[in-house]
């Protein structure tokens, strides 16, 4: 039967606009109409009281590894290239698909309770399952299986660059709709030229856009340059691997010329404020990229180097951060991230009929409670979903029109169920190590 609902009396905001006492209808998938709170004739349809809430496009998660949710907390403070030598690579040598799958399952709880309906998500483990707890629960995701090529032989990158593509493009190709599938070779340090020209030239041929990490520390950037002569994102930007529709995933240390590239190149970029500070590796030039009209996004990367997937926590640190840096309250606005948390990454991962509350758009909303302590009074909701909301402050969700969380309770996952496998799951691992 096709969804009907209309939120009622409810503030709307969007990266556009806020819109108070409105009214939002859905009809099937879609939003069908925005309009001033009785208005709009209800006779079929669903009603939710939205009074005391702000309805807004469900938040984009453009960087992350699922699976790694249980390895939330194995090291702490360390920078990323002892972190992934010393213990996160070791660790993910003994993880099984089970586990990851108990890592994957943990980290859709988190995201849905925190106001995420659509997330990217590379790996190299629980591949298949990504693909069918996202469709399960819900959510829309870009998924990608992660490759790494240090040490292996030509069969190997072969075998792993035809095992990812077969798999974006089943993502592409599910049966919802609401997968897309990504090319997502790890860095320019873990996969040689060679590799990546064979990685952006499968990509273009199944039409895929191809994600990768790159320029995330300063020592990253020296090596390359030592070894190519160029840093990462103007060797990549010439050699065409990074191009139009391309993500780059991180970008703390890039030069000016790099973000020109960036610009003309058309490429996006993940914004990991939280995974870089944590990691020690820096602080991405935002204000830079925005003023070059770069699309950037928002991402937690994973839950290992975080430690929380809740985008409101990347929100709060991407519009903070930089003005410190700057010494400059002005460089990062309220409003600008918010665009980035929705609208920016919907477009990034490949969906341009999400992110904005109107109607056409996909009904891919959430529901914040206003009411608490921290949000009072309500003088610029802007700045209080930035600086003063978590993700705790999210009641409803909802994707495709369909309610995925309702006054704080998950419907289409058992909450208590994921939450005890992973428990159990993390202990076996640990056990069998
Ligand atoms: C090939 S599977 C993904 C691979 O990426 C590693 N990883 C996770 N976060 C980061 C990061 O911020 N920079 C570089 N590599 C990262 C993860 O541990 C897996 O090995
Ligand atoms: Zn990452």
């Amino acid at each position: 039967m096709t969804q009907r609902s209309i939120v009622e009396n409810v503030t709307v905001m969007d990266a556009t606009r806020i819109f108070s006492d409105a009214a939002v209808k859905v009809k099937g998938k879609k939003i069908v109409a925005v309009a001033r709170s009785g208005e709009l004739e209800t006779d079929g349809y669903e009603r939710i009281d939205g009074r005391g809430k702000i309805l807004m496009p469900g938040l984009v998660n453009t960087h992350g590894h699922t699976p790694m949710t249980l390895l939330r907390g194995i090291s702490d403070d360390l920078p990323l290239d002892r972190w992934l030598r010393e213990k996160i690579w070791p660790a993910e040598a003994t993880l099984d698909e089970e586990s990851a799958a108990a890592g994957t399952a943990l980290a859709i709880v988190e995201m849905l309770r925190s106001g995420t309906t659509c997330f990217a998500d590379m790996y190299h483990l629980n591949r298949e399952g990504a693909a069918r707890i996202t469709e399960e629960t819900g959510l829309k995701a870009s998924l990608a299986r992660g490759m790494i090529v240090l040490g292996s032989t030509k069969t190997e990158q072969k075998e792993k660059l035809n095992a990812a593509v077969a798999y974006a493009n089943a993502c592409e190709n599910a049966p919802s709709g609401r997968l897309r599938g990504a090319i997502f070779p790890h860095a320019p340090y873990t996969c040689p030229p060679d590799f990546l020209h064979a990685a952006k030239t499968a990509a273009d041929d199944a039409s895929l856009p191809l994600h990768i990490h790159i320029a995330e520390t300063r020592q990253e950037v020296r090596k390359h340059e030592a070894t190519y002569g160029q840093t990462p994102v103007t060797h990549l930007l010439e050699a065409g691997i990074l191009a139009e529709g391309s993500l780059a995933v991180h970008a703390v240390h890039v030069n000016e010329t790099d973000i020109t590239g960036m610009k003309e190149k058309g490429v996006h970029v993940s914004h990991n404020p939280q995974s870089n500070l944590k990691l020690g590796s820096g602080i991405a030039p935002l204000p830079r990229l925005l003023n070059e009209h770069i699309p950037v996004s928002l991402g937690t990367d994973s839950a290992a180097s975080n430690n929380t997937l809740d985008l409101f926590d990347e929100m709060r640190q991407a519009a903070m951060i930089h003005k410190g840096t700057e010494q400059a309250a002005e460089v990062t606005s309220a409003q600008s991230v918010v665009e980035m948390a929705t609208v920016n990454g919907a477009r990034t991962l490949g969906f341009p009929g999400t992110g904005l509350i109107e109607e056409g758009y996909d009904a891919d909303f959430i529901l914040i409670d206003t009411g608490k302590p921290h949000l009072i009074p309500r003088v610029n909701d802007y700045g209080s979903l930035v600086y003063a909301a978590s993700g705790q402050d999210v009641t409803d969700v909802f994707v495709e029109g369909r309610a995925l969380m309702r006054r704080g309770e998950l419907l289409t996952i058992d909450e208590e169920k994921v939450c005890h496998e992973a428990i159990n799951a993390q202990k076996k691992w640990k056990a069998d190590r």
